[in-house]
């Protein structure tokens, strides 16, 4: 059985940069944004080899609370990529993060399993080579949500950190293979092919029945907070060009 792990964050944060980084050792400018793509990877750790699924997620923010929760609930852990140069992404990054709880937490409810203590899910700031272009000063606030959510934080940067990267890959590896005999009845059996992914990627496919209030509290804080994530984002790519 593969281990499934899910990439998620902001449009442009670095995501495939990342994987690419980590499945290739190299970094390259330019990437195809837009659509999900599912790799089949298989990794040797410690002398063996362990199958691995990885989906990395695009428009995150954009397909909204649904979307987002069907690829969730399809992963055994996380990983959460923010722009260490944007001010606004501690915001951005708790709401992935809740709704990655908030998931989890239905998938035990409804298994009749324990909630877990921890989230399998590491949260990573990407871009410290361009720190010059304006820190968000992040960092405490984000030292507080990995504590709050139990999981690792990491700062890194794919243009220049392949050693981290690749720790930070093979560290969430070796813990989805630990923990998926006892939570792979917490997954969702099967996540649709590549060519229906991006054909899929506005639609709301099923998904695990949230609470109401669940559903209620984050959706309404998901919205907002996706349209000046993205206006910021935009303002500061301007400014960057301008300067
Ligand atoms: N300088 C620098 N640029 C980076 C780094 N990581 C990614 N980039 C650049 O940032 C841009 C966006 O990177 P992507 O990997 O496509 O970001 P993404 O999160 O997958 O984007 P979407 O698929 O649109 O959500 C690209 O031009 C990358 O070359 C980094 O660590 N340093």
């Amino acid at each position: 059985m593969p281990v499934r792990l899910v990439i998620a964050g902001p449009d442009g944060c670095g995501k495939t940069a990342l994987l690419v980084r980590y499945l290739s050792k190299r970094f390259i400018e330019t990437y195809q944004s837009g659509i999900d793509i599912l790799y089949r990877h298989r990794a040797v750790l410690q002398d063996s080899t362990i199958d691995v699924e990885i989906l990395d997620t695009s428009s995150c923010e954009r397909r909204g609370f649904n979307g987002l929760s069907a690829c969730l609930s399809w992963a055994d852990s996380f990983l959460f990529v923010y722009d260490v140069t944007l001010l606004d992404s501690a915001p951005r990054a708790r709401l992935f993060l809740e709704l990655a709880r908030t998931v989890r937490d239905n998938a035990a409810i409804s298994a009749g399993s324990a909630k877990e203590r921890r989230l399998p899910a590491v949260l990573v700031g990407n871009k410290t080579d361009l720190a010059y272009c304006g820190h968000g000063n992040n960092k405490a606030e984000m030292e507080i949500l990995s504590s709050q959510f139990r999981c690792r934080h990491f700062v890194t940067s794919a243009a220049e950190d392949p050693k981290i990267i690749d720790l930070i890959f093979t560290g969430l590896i070796a813990e989805g293979h630990l923990s998926i005999g006892q939570s792979h009845s917490l997954r969702k059996a099967s996540l649709p092919g590549r060519g229906q992914l991006q054909q899929q990627r506005h639609s709301r496919p099923s998904m695990l029945a949230l609470r109401e209030e669940d559903l209620m509290s984050l959706e309404s804080r998901w919205l907002p907070a996706t349209t000046s994530g993205a206006k910021k984002r935009e303002q500061q790519q301007e400014q960057q060009a301008d300067g």
